[in-house]
């Protein structure tokens, strides 16, 4: 990411980047409380890109990526998180949705896998959650099962699983 601690401008007046030593250690936090279901900012300025790191899947092809260019991009994965992206519509309804209540300070987090089929870095997820998954490589690797008990996942992940759940039902291997 391009940001630095002493050159950073935040891009969102409700959000903060909590930067931390290390790398990959940074982290959006919230200033303001948002109520369960409020949508808490539009996508907007995005350009499609490779799959990278920081990325965002919108379609179902492995080239349909965007990056957020915003302090969006700081914000990290979790088992169990507060947001959802929601890239379910077309482009300019593409939003990010407070999926509980959520206090001003709080980090916010999304599940990768709601987005990402096969991520181009996996981590192990420090998330500390009672349903953490361990290892997050993106929605391939996950259960049916695992992702219908998320609350947000993107209409175009559940539609590689059920090829996959398919494909693998009648014997063939994933692409
Ligand atoms: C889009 S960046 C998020 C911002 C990142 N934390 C930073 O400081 O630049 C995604 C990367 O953050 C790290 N990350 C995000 N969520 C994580 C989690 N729950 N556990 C461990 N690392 C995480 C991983 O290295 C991942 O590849």
């Amino acid at each position: 990411m391009s940001s630095t601690e002493k050159s950073y401008v935040p891009t969102h007046a409700e959000f903060v980047v909590n930067f931390a030593p290390g790398e990959y250690n940074s982290g959006l936090c919230t200033l303001k409380d948002f109520k369960a279901g409020e949508i808490m900012a539009l996508v907007t300025g995005t350009t499609k890109n490779k799959k990278t790191y920081t990325s965002v899947q919108y379609g179902s092809g492995p080239e349909e990526n965007f990056e957020f260019n915003s302090d969006l991009s700081y914000i990290n994965h979790s088992c169990e998180p507060n947001v959802a992206v929601d890239i379910s519509s077309n482009q300019p309804k593409w939003h990010l949705r407070a999926l509980k209540n959520i206090n001003a300070g709080e980090p916010l987090s999304f599940f990768y896998p709601s987005t990402e089929w096969d991520m181009t870095q996996p981590f192990g997820c420090t998330c500390g959650k009672p349903s953490c998954l361990g290892k997050i490589q993106g929605a391939l690797h996950i259960s049916k099962d695992d992702l219908l008990a998320c609350q947000w996942i993107n209409p175009h992940i559940m539609q590689l699983v059920n090829l996959r759940d398919a494909r693998s039902a009648n014997g063939q291997t994933q692409q």
